[in-house]
């Protein structure tokens, strides 16, 4: 992960509601996403992830999806992204999602009962999403293969997670610096 522990040196940190947050290409697309560290980081994932009888992948809106965009790219797997607008499709599952400094309501869409897919995300901090995203994929009665996120953050506590969560980088912020832990 040498490209995205470059990026990450001199990451920008600022305070939403109390909440020291990292700004990075990662997590929001600024400062710029280099092609380089988007490559790296979908290679590192097909990597550590079996992707062998995988359906599909699916992503949450909005800083999951150029991780889940260069993944299928590298795997040719075609993705979902859990929106935050609903449709009205029948099958449509509306989640609550909680995250550190806010809320918001998602949507699965798009997948079918049995489907067996592969859950990604930019940075798992509070847990809040990935067990709203978890519970309305279980709705949905598909298969949850693996999740994987880019960064975690080792300063917040996720809690209780229903999936195991794989990760690239850990990362923590000290002193309103981002450090990547060894
Ligand atoms: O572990 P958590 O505390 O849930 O934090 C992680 C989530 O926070 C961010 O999403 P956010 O809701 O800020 O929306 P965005 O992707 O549109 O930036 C990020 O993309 C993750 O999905
Ligand atoms: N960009 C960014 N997204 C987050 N989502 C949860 N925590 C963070 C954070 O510190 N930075």
């Amino acid at each position: 992960m040498k490209e995205l522990r470059r990026s990450l040196r001199d990451a920008p940190v600022v305070s939403r509601d109390g909440y020291e947050y990292f700004v990075h290409g990662v997590t929001d697309g600024i400062p710029p996403m280099e092609p380089a560290v988007l490559r790296e980081i979908a290679a590192e994932i097909a990597d550590a992830v079996d992707l062998e009888s995988v359906d599909t992948l699916v992503a949450p809106e909005a800083m999951g999806i150029h991780h889940v965009t260069a993944l299928a790219l590298e795997t040719d797997l075609p993705f979902v992204v859990v929106r935050k607008r609903a449709y009205g499709f029948p099958d449509e599952v509306p989640i609550h999602q909680e995250t550190a400094y806010g809320e918001s309501e998602l949507y699965v869409n798009g997948l079918e009962a049995g489907d067996r897919v592969v859950l990604v995300d930019d940075v798992l901090s509070s847990g809040g999403t990935i067990r709203a995203v978890c519970a309305g994929l279980e709705e949905a009665g598909v298969d949850l293969e693996a999740c994987v996120v880019v960064l975690r953050r080792t300063d917040t506590d996720p809690g209780e997670l229903p999936v195991e969560v794989t990760n690239l980088l850990d990362v923590r912020v000290e002193n309103g610096e981002v450090v990547v832990e060894d």
